[in-house]
């Protein structure tokens, strides 16, 4: 058994300013976090206090402007380091979900699923077979051949996660994957969430504005204005 890296993400003394109309707008202020194998971890906190940000940043979508991101035991981001050359490692590494499923419209599900895996020269049956299998474990066996329209949004957001695991990704990044789901569906999502960091190891780290389903969570970061106010 080969052993299992004590972080998979590890943000260290991250800041983040954008210029703003002459301005500076401090989004981020020193802030550091880590999500080890098998963690659900939970980014909360009010509107603007730098959440999604934080999000984009470890996603390797944004540089910082100061400190560091590293992934496993090697560092990958800092200030002026080059996003476009993180695109394999965004790809392999990173799963992503969004607070909306984004499903392609005339694509199947299983065809969305597939798609994370052709762009990336799988064959396309063994996608096909894979995209499946996810599809199968994650309760939507039955609609492998549905549009996105005839989905609920429920399980709309199972294949974005779906598709998000198709890479196996060692991390998942999740912007309030709930927010278009009523509570009963939001909580299933939630615990699909936890047990895929059970069942696979891989870290997911979750922004949300759910309170309801943070017990569910190994640890939760508050952000207020830009830093860390709490860890629980
Ligand atoms: N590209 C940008 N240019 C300028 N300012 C930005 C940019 N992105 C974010 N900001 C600012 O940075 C701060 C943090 O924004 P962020 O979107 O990270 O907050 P959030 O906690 O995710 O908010 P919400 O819960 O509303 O999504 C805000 O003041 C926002 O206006």
């Amino acid at each position: 058994m080969t052993a299992l890296p004590a972080e998979i993400l590890s943000v260290r003394n991250v800041s983040k300013a954008f210029p703003s109309g002459g301005t500076v707008v401090h989004a981020l202020s020193d802030v550091s976090l880590s999500a080890g194998p098998g963690e659900l971890i939970g980014i909360v906190g009010e509107s603007g206090s730098g959440k999604s940000t934080m999000l984009l940043i470890a996603g390797l979508l944004e540089l910082p402007t100061e400190g560091e991101v590293w992934l496993k035991d090697t560092k990958v981001s800092a200030p002026g380091a080059d996003l476009d050359a993180m695109r394999a490692l965004r790809r392999t590494v990173l799963g992503f979900v969004f607070q909306k499923a984004n499903l392609i419209p005339f694509l199947t599900a299983e065809e969305n699923v597939a798609l994370a895996l052709t762009i990336d020269d799988v064959p396309r049956r063994a996608a096909v077979d894979h995209a499946r299998g996810l599809l199968d474990a994650l309760g939507l066996g039955h609609r492998l051949g549905s549009m996105p329209a005839r989905l609920s949004g429920g399980e709309q957001q199972r294949v974005a996660i779906a598709r998000a695991l198709a890479t196996d990704p060692a991390l998942i990044l999740a912007d309030e994957p709930t927010a278009a789901l009523d509570s009963m569906r939001s909580r299933q999502v939630m615990e699909l969430l936890r047990l895929i960091a059970d069942a696979r190891h891989s870290a997911v780290v979750v922004v949300t504005h759910d309170q309801r389903s943070l017990d569910l969570f190994d640890r939760v970061y508050t952000f207020h204005d830009g830093r860390i106010a709490d860890t629980a």
